[in-house]
């Protein structure tokens, strides 16, 4: 597309760059460019897909056109070109349709390849909404079917989201969504990933708010037994054991595993050491565990197990499963958001994604005592309850997985490197929730229950 013909698509400058500034997932700071647009539906409203680049990173945005903007798209308004309104396509059916029609047929516009493999279509086409929840994506959901993810920011290759969803297919995976296609295209000349095509798993509840209100429920009743109380998330959390050891088994069958070599594990436990100082001088309250957690890191080598590593989820976190009906389901494989695009490929051990559920049991069994009036009465219980849980997730994970080590040197310090990457992350966006990663690092290094009371 030629300059001429992108500006009678895309907002006014200003209005552009003004729009994306107030977009949580843009990070650019200097001027963008339009690096490609591509109509994917003319007329009245008119589709663009459109790839930006700005600040060495790409951002991908789906625009709608109309000739008038009807009151139910104004909030979704960008700006203008020429005399038509520009808006983000998602919130309008007519256009989500339009995807979805691209992929039915399998379309290919402008080197941008839809690679479908839906189930015949029912006699009504699903409606496409925006997925109405947090996300760092843009994902749009067709009635209880489909749900295609476009990846707000383009990293040249195969997404891992893609590719481990692809890999657990293969092999008959069930805790996770089953793919139904991609959309593809070349970035810097590398085959990429711009959005996933995933079956809809309808009538999933979310792991995070299943798990608070279990705790909710505990802290809020007399008792002192979390077994007893109403709520109790104990056959939950070992179905969720059991689900990622699954997971893991399948990416093992499908992908493959190796030993790490000595020099793996050197560059390994250097990495975590890595973190700690990135982290060190951003947050000074990490300092007094500082010895603490490098010993708990060399311990790693020390230990001389050999470490086995292999693709995993990456994120795996409770916000990052739905139960379903029938089972748990693992969603979001685009793998460690904290690093770049290497850093999601890398292989790594299982204890990775055992460490971050388990401290998403954390997270759950604390984030009530935080700004609590009543902190000294609600520690032990919460203990508790993290404790019947955490114990509940190891055994189902280690009844399908025997081979794996709780006790092992590797667990304690994956745990630990995840919670030092949790006191960065709730530093710059929920600093209040630092003392939740804060108060697990200084238990396990003094070995005293540590929530400031
Ligand atoms: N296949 C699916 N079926 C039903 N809901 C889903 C599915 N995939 C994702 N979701 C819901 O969408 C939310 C966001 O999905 P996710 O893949 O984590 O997107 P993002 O990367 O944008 O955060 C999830 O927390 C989950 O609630
Ligand atoms: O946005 P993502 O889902 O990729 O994950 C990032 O944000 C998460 C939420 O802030 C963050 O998770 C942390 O908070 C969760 C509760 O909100 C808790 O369950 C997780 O254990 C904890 O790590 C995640 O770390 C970050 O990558």
């Amino acid at each position: 597309m030629t300059t001429s013909e992108a500006v009678e698509v895309l907002p006014a400058p200003d209005q552009l760059e003004r729009w994306l500034r107030s977009q949580h997932w843009f990070r650019g700071r200097g001027p963008v460019t339009c690096e490609r647009a591509t109509v994917l539906r003319d007329g009245d409203p008119t589709l663009v897909h459109v790839v930006l680049a700005g600040d060495g990173r790409r951002y991908q945005l789906l625009l709608g056109l109309r000739d008038e903007l009807p009151e139910r798209l104004v909030h979704a308004r960008i700006g203008t070109a020429g005399d038509r309104a520009v808006y983000e396509a998602v919130y309008d059916p007519e256009l989500t349709a339009a995807l979805l029609d691209h992929f039915e047929e399998s379309a290919e516009v402008d080197g941008l390849r839809f690679r479908g493999a839906l189930p015949p279509r029912y006699t009504d086409a699903p409606v496409g909404r925006p997925f109405p929840g947090p996300q760092r994506n843009c994902s749009i959901v067709y009635g209880q079917r489909h749900v295609l993810k476009f990846f707000r920011v383009l990293e040249p290759g195969d997404n891992p989201e893609l590719v481990l969803h692809d890999a657990l297919h293969s092999v008959g995976d069930p805790h996770i969504a089953a793919p139904q296609g991609a959309l593809e295209s070349e970035l810097d000349g590398v085959r990429t990933t711009f959005a996933v095509l995933h079956e809809f798993v309808p009538l999933g509840a979310l792991g995070w708010p299943m798990a608070t209100a279990s705790v909710r429920d505990f802290l809020a009743g007399p008792g002192e037994d979390p077994q007893a109380a109403g709520g109790d998330f104990a056959a939950e959390a070992r179905r969720l054991g059991l689900a990622v050891a699954r997971v893991h088994a399948d990416l093992r069958d499908s992908l493959g595993e190796q030993t790490a070599g000595p020099d793996d594990e050197v560059e390994f436990v250097g990495a975590l050491h890595r973190r700690l100082d990135d982290a060190l001088a951003w947050v000074p309250a990490l300092a007094p565990f500082e010895a603490g957690l490098r010993a708990r890191y060399d311990a790693v080598l020390e230990a001389g197990e050999p470490i086995r590593l292999q693709r995993v989820h990456g994120d795996l976190h409770l916000g990052q499963v739905l139960r379903s009906p029938h089972t748990w389901v693992l969603v979001d494989f685009e793998g460690e958001p904290h690093g770049g695009a290497a850093e999601r490929v890398r292989p790594r051990p299982a204890a990775h994604d055992v460490a971050t559920a388990l401290r998403s049991l954390h997270y759950a069994a604390s984030q009530l005592l935080v700004g609590a009036d009543d902190v000294a009465g609600l520690l032990p219980r919460a203990a508790k309850w993290l404790a019947r849980n955490r114990k509940a997730f190891c055994d189902g994970y280690v009844e399908l997985s025997p081979e794996f080590r709780l006790d092992g040197a590797l667990l304690a310090a994956v745990e630990l490197d995840r919670a030092v990457l949790e006191v960065c992350h709730e530093q710059r966006f929920r600093p209040e929730w630092v003392v939740i990663p804060l108060s697990a690092i200084a238990e396990a290094v003094t070995g005293e229950p540590a929530w400031p009371v």
